[in-house]
């Protein structure tokens, strides 16, 4: 759950990388001249207040921070001053190396020698706190932690583990790359996370969104100027986006004002992933879906979804004069789900990309029978929508999973940009990006992990094509839709028993 500070100027939410919440600061400090002193006692009073709201009572309660040199460290040591002021029991403990200590973060030791505030001088005393401020690294780690930093770690996650103390991770949990969200060694497990001016790529991001516990937001007082200058490029939706980005309708209105996707999906024993998709679609708000699939699905289809217009074909010789009229008809067109990989399938998936020339979203077999015949990509339109899920990724870029993970924003980035495409990549924080711009979706739930949720994302994001929205944003709005569809099924009827069908049945909560 994340608690932004209300932003005056932004929709959408930001999330910085480490570089660019550097450029912010450093325009904040050097170009505006906000003295550094000033932003960091604004950060500890804001993390200061947090844990009182946490700790509730804090008679009798002992907090000590643990700091590292850099001003992650900095920011820790004005937290112990300022609970200090505040009359909470408060010990420092530095990690790194005081002759290390940046200038601001020396000037806070100084201070707090000054105010004789306790010092701890061994790891041990940690099992004596109720709550623990992890201040050893923020948004400044740049390498794996080992040695006396990794020993510092694992003492703060045994006194959590053991239900000893609470743990406030400032800014970031120590050990948590802010860019990728990956543990770089071993890393700190918060109950909550302090942040500070946007939220962190690496604080939404598994694992590093399980390591943050709840995330508070703060405003410390960067100007707007020095968060624009920064140029994030990584956006997340929220709830009060739905309305500023679902397509508008309009009383003087019919069915061919909200455009018609064409869904090319199913085959024999599988007429689910063409009734998902296209219900989908429908119930993202477009005019008109047509189903073309093999004619062994002509009926459940028709029972399932007497909605939708029918293009059947026989799949031991299709007439490709059917599928040229069906594009031809469309407005968008989805392709894949359900479709397996056999020959015929092939040649359906090769003529559609020869010759579709409205926005196209390509998902599951679409994606594989691609992987398998790589002179199709030559015929890939540009600004095609694609949502592989790891695996189909992995077929797609000849990449392992594992490598995929290391960096899951920056393998979409760069699929998308270096094939022309937008790449929806599926995962528990999927990801979408047009090859510059990225969105992390904060949506869904591990009960979405059932067949047919992705045939559901596909017919929604081919949905919202037909109804004029641009590539980008109908991938990404359609993930947030989905996902918070998924939300809404799972408050309902709990993980376990959600199905692709209540996902499909939800959104009408969301969008209306
Ligand atoms: N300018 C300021 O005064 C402000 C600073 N802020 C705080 O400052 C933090 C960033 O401070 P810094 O840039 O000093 O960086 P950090 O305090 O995150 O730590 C960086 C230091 O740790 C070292 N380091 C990195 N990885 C290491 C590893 N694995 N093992 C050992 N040493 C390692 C680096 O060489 C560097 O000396 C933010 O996360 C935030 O908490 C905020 O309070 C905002 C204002
Ligand atoms: N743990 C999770 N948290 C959030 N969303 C999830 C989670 N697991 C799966 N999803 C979502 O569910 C969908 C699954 O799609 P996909 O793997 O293609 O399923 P299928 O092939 O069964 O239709 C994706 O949109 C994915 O982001
Ligand atoms: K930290």
């Amino acid at each position: 759950m994340y608690y932004c500070y209300r932003k005056k100027r932004y929709i959408m939410i930001y999330l910085a990388n480490s570089r660019e919440m550097k450029s912010i600061d450093t325009y904040s400090i050097e170009t505006l001249g906000i003295p550094s002193a000033v932003l960091m006692e604004r950060a500890a009073y804001a993390t200061a207040v947090r844990i009182c709201e946490v700790l509730k009572d804090t008679e009798g309660k002992k907090v000590i921070a643990v700091c590292g040199s850099g001003n992650n460290g900095g920011d820790g040591l004005a937290v112990v001053r300022i609970l200090t002021t505040m009359g909470v029991s408060s010990a420092w403990y530095m990690a790194g190396d005081t002759a290390k200590a940046t200038k601001e973060t020396a000037l806070q030791i100084k201070i707090l020698e000054n105010m004789k505030v306790p010092r701890c001088r061994s790891l041990d005393e940690l099992t004596q706190a109720d709550l623990i401020v992890d201040a050893i690294f923020g948004i400044g780690l740049t390498r794996p932690v080992e040695g006396n930093f990794a020993r510092t770690v694992e003492a703060i996650n045994r006194c959590r583990a053991i239900g000893r103390a609470a743990v406030c991770a400032v800014d970031i949990p120590s050990g948590i790359s802010t860019d990728t969200g990956q543990v770089l060694g071993c890393a700190v497990e918060a109950d909550f996370t302090v942040t500070f001016g946007t939220l962190k790529t690496g604080l939404v991001l598994y694992p590093g969104a399980c390591h943050s516990g709840q995330v508070f937001v703060e405003n410390i007082g960067f100007p707007i100027e020095a968060t624009d200058q920064a140029r994030i490029h990584t956006f997340a939706f929220e709830k009060e986006d739905i309305v500023r980005y679902l397509p508008k309708r309009q009383a003087y209105s019919n069915k061919g004002s909200y455009g018609r996707v064409l869904v090319i999906a199913g085959s024999k024993n599988m007429a689910g992933a063409c009734f998902f998709s296209a219900r989908a679609a429908y119930n993202c708000g477009c005019g008109l879906v047509r189903v073309f699939t093999v004619q062994e699905n002509h009926d459940v289809i028709l029972e399932k979804l007497p909605e939708a217009v029918l293009t059947t074909y026989d799949s031991t010789l299709v007439d490709m004069d059917l599928l040229d009229q069906a594009i031809e008809w469309a407005d968008s067109v989805v392709l894949g789900p359900g479709l397996t990989c056999a020959p015929y399938a092939v040649n359906i998936v090769a003529y559609t990309l020869k010759h579709c020339k409205v926005p196209l979203v390509i998902d599951a077999d679409g994606l594989n029978i691609i992987a398998g015949n790589g002179s199709l990509w030559d015929s890939v339109p540009q600004n095609t929508v694609f949502t592989p899920h790891l695996g189909e990724m992995s077929r797609l870029s000849s990449m392992p999973v594992g490598q995929m993970c290391l960096d899951l924003p920056k393998t979409c980035r760069e699929f998308a940009k270096n094939h022309g495409i937008i790449c929806v990549l599926k995962d528990a924080r999927t990801i979408v990006s047009d090859g510059a711009n990225c969105f992390i979706n904060l949506s869904g739930n591990d009960g979405m992990a059932t067949g047919g949720s992705g045939d559901v994302l596909s017919g929604i994001i081919g949905g919202f094509l037909a109804q004029k929205m641009d590539p980008l944003t109908a991938a990404a709005f359609g993930c947030f839709v989905h996902g918070l569809a998924g939300d809404a099924a799972r408050k309902e009827k709990g993980a376990y028993g959600l199905l692709a069908s209540d996902i499909i049945q939800y959104m009408s909560k969301i969008i209306r």
